[in-house]
């Protein structure tokens, strides 16, 4: 297990690029087996996911020449091969299962393991999915371990209109129907920044797909896809999580950021808690000028509250960050993951650091916030933001503060612990992997 040391109460002060979203890298990544032609990829975050996706394009017999910590990679699955008996997929993350249309594209033929769950955030379906690849043709195998799915004949192209806006399973159509002749079209399509630049990613490879960004996909297969080069742009979450430690530790962080336009309804969840975001010549900045403090509504009998949902809702996976800045504000705030039913739970570890937090039901928990706090032993769930959540807290408090089990954030976000260090924290991992 490996734990977080974090001597907190230090304001972080400095600029920071963040790195790039690992929910558009990994997706792109799978989509790289899509071509034959050489790809290249620059700013590839060095991240534990990234690491198991190379690995396994390896042991397929692809090229990848470059490192991680340069962020530069050439790929080429010129000479891939892939037995489904014998190589097996990377497992403990979600991102595996968008393996499974460029593998059926080439080899008409991917197995892979049950658990691709990723964050423990309860329920992670699969069906979707399936759902997806039988109806562009697939047949599906389920035992008690695996998946395979396998095509007797060539994909066809396939209108769908999905129970909910998923991310990964959107991506994963996407891929089933570029390559796949004629016309194919899929309703309640999820649209998060990440999907929104795989989409692009493609488009620049030559996929025919229209509508990106909204929820209404349309896609018109080709022949074949080009190899490119292509440079990730900033993590949304990144440029919102320094923010967010440069507001509750007191400090000021200026983080790059080429993408605003994605950050009205983050700019405004901020001011909730007294931040106010500003975003100016490439970089943005979040000060605090009257303390952090929960803004009351106008509307009698109601809290003040952040509602996550599927793009352009606020986002789930950052719905962490802000129970951190609730737990600190001044006031009350609700906070109401419409995604996930069990992803709240490791809120009780907030009362460690004697934090005031209510969970009233699986989706929802109410933050009273501005209690004095204190330092504290805690441990994460297997949560990429969650450990950061905790983090932010030890990070604002005063002593010495142990945030067990911090490895998820290695998921994520490279150089994590490093870039914290530029910026003053005092900070150290006790255990390696
Ligand atoms: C690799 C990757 O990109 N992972 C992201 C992706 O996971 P992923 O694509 O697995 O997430 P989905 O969008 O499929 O949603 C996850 C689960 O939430 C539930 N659900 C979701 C939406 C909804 O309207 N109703 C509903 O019930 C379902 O049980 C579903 O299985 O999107 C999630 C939701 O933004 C993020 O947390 C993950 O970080
Ligand atoms: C939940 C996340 O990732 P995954 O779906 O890969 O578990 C996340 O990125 O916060």
């Amino acid at each position: 297990m490996s734990n977080l040391i974090v001597e907190g109460g230090i304001p972080l002060v400095g600029t920071i690029t963040p790195s790039a979203n690992k929910n558009a890298v990994l997706p792109i990544l799978c989509a790289t087996l899509l071509t034959a032609e050489p790809i290249t990829l620059h700013r590839v975050p060095n991240i534990t996911d990234v690491r198991k996706i190379i690995d396994v394009f390896r042991r397929m017999g692809s090229t990848v020449e470059g490192d991680l910590d340069s962020g530069t990679l050439h790929i080429h699955h010129d000479k891939t091969h892939f037995d489904e008996r014998i190589h097996r997929l990377p497992e403990e993350m979600r991102s595996s299962i968008m393996l499974i249309p460029p593998l059926l594209a080439r080899f008409g033929v991917a197995r892979i393991e049950n658990d691709v769950q990723g964050c423990t955030l309860g329920v992670r379906e699969i069906d979707p999915h399936v759902e997806v690849f039988k109806g562009f043709g697939a047949a599906i195998d389920h035992d008690e371990s695996s998946l395979l799915v396998r095509l007797s004949k060539p994909m066809t192209g396939f209108s769908h209109w999905m129970e909910y806006a998923s991310v990964t399973t959107t991506e994963n159509f996407v891929m089933c129907a570029v390559l796949t002749q004629g016309k194919s079209q899929l309703v309640n399509a999820a649209c998060e920044p990440h999907v929104q630049e795989f989409c692009e990613f493609l488009q620049a490879m030559g996929a025919d797909i229209r509508g990106v960004g909204t929820t209404r996909l349309e896609v018109h297969g080709c022949e074949r896809l080009k190899g490119i080069e292509y440079t990730f742009v900033e993590d949304f979450h990144e440029v919102v999580t320094f923010l967010a430690l440069g507001a509750i530790t007191g400090g000021n962080i200026k983080v790059k950021n080429g993408s605003y336009s994605h950050f009205p309804l983050l700019d405004k969840t901020f001011k909730k808690f007294g931040v106010l975001v500003e975003h100016a010549d490439g970089y943005s900045t979040a000060r605090v000028p009257n303390g952090l403090r929960v803004e009351e509504p106008f509307t009698k009998n109601i809290l003040q509250k952040v509602e996550a949902a599927p793009w352009p809702y606020f986002p789930a996976d950052l719905l962490p960050i802000f129970i951190a800045l609730g737990a600190r504000a001044e006031g009350s705030a609700l906070f109401w993951n419409k995604v996930y039913d069990g992803a709240l739970g490791w809120t009780s570890e907030l009362g460690k650091f004697g934090a005031h937090v209510f969970q009233s039901d699986p989706h929802r928990v109410i933050t009273f916030g501005g209690k004095q706090l204190r330092a504290a032993e805690v441990e994460s769930p297997y949560i990429i933001r969650v450990a950061i959540a905790l983090l932010m807290l030890a990070a604002s408090i005063g002593g010495k503060s142990t945030i067990k089990n911090a490895a998820p954030i290695r998921r994520a976000h490279p150089q994590f612990v490093e870039n914290l260090v530029k910026l003053g924290a005092k900070i150290e991992w006790t255990a390696e992997e």
